[in-house]
């Protein structure tokens, strides 16, 4: 049933990390053959959705000057209501905090949330499997956040096998870059010849396939990670420009990014097993 009252629900669209990725191999439509283990972090956008019995759907909050229909939080919701045939409409709210195209899928994390809540608020009642389905069209980075859970990513992003990892804490540094995940997937010095994972695999020793490129292209990015590795192995996240290093607890991590050059941005957060999103909004709908 839908949710009949229009009181705001604010839910989190979580960053994730790819704590290693690499590529195995590129397909025939460009696309390139992946294994990744994601993560989630307790740190993201706020999403507040209000919905209204009207079929409109607006985003404003710090949309950064991208155009309402390139918004992934307005083609996500258009999408699940055509797909839905459903006659209500949103206004939604963003709190942005995660850096665009920073490698922490913020526009990602943001489309699947929109997904998350509004099947919940519209009612339309779909699966997990379903809305990652449609999650898919808008990016390969968007089923995971509706799988909720800790995940290697097999295929292009999209296959996900759950793992359990240990809680740690992360320092997250953005060397103010904007890297372009397309510049880097089409670009002919990527490294793209990775065999595949072993059954025994160990997450230390595995590292990002488009770290090297990345580096080259933007030296900020190996400023930073030369930076971190005097606190930490450091390591670059999806195709950049975000670094992180690992810690067992908060302080350790606060510490490093106390010491942060003022030229860049930072952050630290906690990793989750199950998606802050999917903590959040089932949370909410128990109360119900
Ligand atoms: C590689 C990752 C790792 O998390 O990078 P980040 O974007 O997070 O840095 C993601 O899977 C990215 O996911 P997402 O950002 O949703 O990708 P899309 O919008 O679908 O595609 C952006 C561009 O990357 C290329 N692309 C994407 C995924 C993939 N497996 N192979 C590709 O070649 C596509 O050809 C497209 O030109
Ligand atoms: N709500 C949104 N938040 C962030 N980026 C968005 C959004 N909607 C569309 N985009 C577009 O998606 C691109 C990739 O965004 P993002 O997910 O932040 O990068 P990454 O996958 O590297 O973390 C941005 O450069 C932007 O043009």
């Amino acid at each position: 049933m839908a949710h009949t009252s229009t009181a705001p629900l604010t839910i989190i669209a979580p960053a994730k990390l790819n704590l290693f990725l690499h590529i195995n191999g590129r397909r025939e439509d460009g696309y390139h053959e992946l294994e990744t283990l994601f993560t989630f972090l307790e740190f993201g956008d706020d999403l507040t959705f209000t919905v209204s019995n009207e079929p409109d759907i607006s985003v404003t909050g710090d949309t950064n000057g991208i155009e309402l229909a390139d918004n992934l939080i307005y083609k996500a919701a258009r999408l699940l209501q055509q797909h839905c045939n459903c006659q209500q409409g949103a206004s939604i709210k963003l709190l942005k905090r995660l850096p665009m195209g920073g490698g922490v899928g913020g526009g990602s994390s943001d489309a699947a949330t929109t997904l998350l809540a509004l099947n919940k608020l519209w009612g339309c009642d779909l699966s997990l499997t379903e809305l990652a389905e449609l999650g898919v069209k808008l990016g390969a980075d968007v089923p995971v956040f509706i799988n909720g859970h800790t995940a290697i990513a097999h295929g292009i992003g999209e296959q996900l096998e759950n793992v359990e990892l240990p809680q740690s804490w992360f320092c997250v540094v953005h060397p103010g870059q904007h890297v372009s995940t397309a510049k880097i997937f089409t670009h002919p010095d990527l490294k793209r010849d990775t065999p595949k994972l072993k059954a025994d695999w160990q997450t230390e020793n595995l590292g990002n396939d488009c770290e090297a490129l990345v580096k080259k292209l933007c030296p900020e990015v190996e400023k930073a990670l030369q930076w971190l590795l005097k606190y930490a192995p450091s390591k670059m996240t999806g195709t950049g420009a975000c670094c992180f290093a690992e810690f067992s607890t908060e302080a350790q991590a606060q510490q490093v990014l106390a010491q942060l050059p003022e030229k860049w941005t930072g952050f630290v957060a906690s990793s989750a097993t199950l998606s802050p999103a999917h903590t959040a909004l089932n949370a909410h709908f128990e109360m119900k």
